[in-house]
């Protein structure tokens, strides 16, 4: 990776034709924080639970009565955007991500998270933001054809603490990995390179199916594992294609679709989904752990450790990406240190700041020929014995250099103690005789 080249860079401009991108300084920038409330469930309605959370602007959302454990808590939360619970997705899509997720286009990393209580409405946010997403991306490069596009397609889901690939039937645990230049990704992990949008429908379903999802008393349909999508795109100007100067624009964007915290008590859970729910209210607290350290301190020690959530999204959090974090809310009563709780989660996150760069990859063919001239010089250096007089003669000349220098300094050493020596007999004189000032002069000068 490294920094745009010249000629490409005239090529390329942000999704929207507007803006040059950035190269490789990167750009410093908070996360992008909604919150999405969602319509009462049935169940909720059936059992009388009043919505208790009203937004009262774009980016305002207050609880309408006080906290029942904590009347002096802050009741008004204020974030980039908040949606109405009749918001739909495409409108969460266009105001809470798009701009962030279409940077992969651009050859910007970016990441969008859901994150709220179970059964608070992320996989139904995630779901619609995704498709929205590549829509948009596919739209994007059909109308690029001046660039040559590949999109490859990646899944993972941790559950219980163990990574497991989607798209593969095998149900083994990955293991992660850390690279200086790759930062932590997950072994044998599956990408597929994309033929069409068509393709990826089928490949996200695969996903669904895979994915390890239970009913609890509070979720017919609950996820019990963080699921993290990868959509990967290189592009590259076809018209520098097998060129010297042709490079390669890299870049993926994240859908994170983490498992809901949840209550023992009130998800009722036993066995099973109660250890699911155990692992999964740990990795959030990891997190969260993260995500409160970094919006107070960006050089201290951050957990990212701690889980393997956080390990793989360690770029996402804080690094070179571009992040969204959509929070999900039921506005129930029941729910509302939950959903406190979220909103407090949501108001570290907003202090987060994160340095995407444009992230640029030389061809294959610009690499070779790279190192190919590189080895010409050196072999014709090994070879040509012309090179190597010269540097033995350069050698020489700076040895004689320092051989004269070194004369040099002990000639002046020499000068000074003599100098050092005369000082003292006429100090001596000074003092013994009283000789007079023009004397003394006399005697200080040094000898021609
Ligand atoms: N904005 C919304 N509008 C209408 N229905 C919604 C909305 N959000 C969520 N729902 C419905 O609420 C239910 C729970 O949603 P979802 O499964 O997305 O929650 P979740 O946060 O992913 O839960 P879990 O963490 O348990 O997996 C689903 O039946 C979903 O269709």
């Amino acid at each position: 990776m490294g920094a745009i080249g010249g000629d490409e860079m005239a090529q390329w401009d942000n999704a929207d034709g507007g803006e040059v991108a950035n190269g490789a300084a990167g750009k410093l920038e908070k996360i992008l924080v909604s919150v999405r409330l969602r319509p009462l469930s049935d169940k909720e309605v059936a059992r009388g639970d009043p919505s208790e959370w009203e937004c009262i602007s774009d980016t305002t959302v207050i609880a309408r009565s006080a906290f029942p454990d904590r009347p002096t808590a802050p009741t008004a939360y204020s974030f980039d955007r908040v949606f109405r619970s009749d918001c739909d997705t495409k409108e969460v899509y266009e105001q809470g991500a798009k701009e962030v997720a279409l940077s992969v286009v651009s050859g910007i990393n970016s990441s969008i998270f859901a994150y709220g209580q179970t059964s608070s409405g992320k996989t139904y946010t995630m779901t619609g933001i995704t498709e929205c997403t590549v829509s948009d991306i596919y739209d994007y490069i059909g109308r690029h054809e001046e660039r040559a596009f590949v999109l490859k397609f990646s899944a993972i889901e941790i559950y219980n603490e163990v990574v497991r690939d989607l798209l593969s039937s095998e149900n083994t645990s990955l293991r992660l990995w850390d690279d200086a230049e790759k930062g932590t990704y997950v072994e044998n992990l599956k990408e597929v390179i994309l033929r069409d949008w068509n393709h990826l429908k089928e490949l996200i379903s695969v996903c669904e199916a895979q994915r390890r999802t239970g009913e609890t008393y509070l979720n017919e349909n609950s996820s019990r594992s963080h699921q993290i999508l990868k959509l990967t795109i290189e592009s590259s100007a076809r018209e520098f294609l097998g060129k010297d100067k042709s490079t390669t624009l890299a870049a993926s964007v994240n859908f994170v679709d983490l498992a809901g915290s949840e209550r023992a008590s009130q998800a009722l859970s036993a066995g099973a989904r109660l250890k699911e729910g155990c692992h999964i209210n740990r990795s959030l607290l990891t997190l969260g752990t993260v995500i409160r350290k970094l919006s107070k301190v960006r050089n201290g020690h951050i957990p990212y450790r701690d889980s393997k959530l956080t390990r793989i999204l360690q770029p996402s959090l804080g690094g070179n990406a571009r992040t969204a974090i959509i929070c999900t809310m039921s506005p129930a009563r029941s729910y509302m240190e939950q959903s406190r709780n979220t909103l407090l989660f949501a108001s570290c996150a907003k202090e987060v700041v994160t340095n995407a760069q444009v992230n640029v990859v030389m061809s294959d063919k610009a690499l070779v020929k790279h190192l190919q001239r590189e080895l010409a010089r050196l072999e014709s250096e090994l070879r040509c014995p012309a090179t190597y007089s010269s540097l033995e003669s350069l050698v020489r000349e700076k040895d004689n250099h320092i051989r004269k220098m070194e004369k040099e300094i002990k000639e002046l050493k020499a000068q000074r103690d003599l100098a050092q020596s005369r000082l003292q007999d006429l100090l001596q004189v000074v003092g013994d005789n009283h000789v007079s000032k023009q004397e003394l002069y006399l005697r200080c000068a040094p000898a021609m």
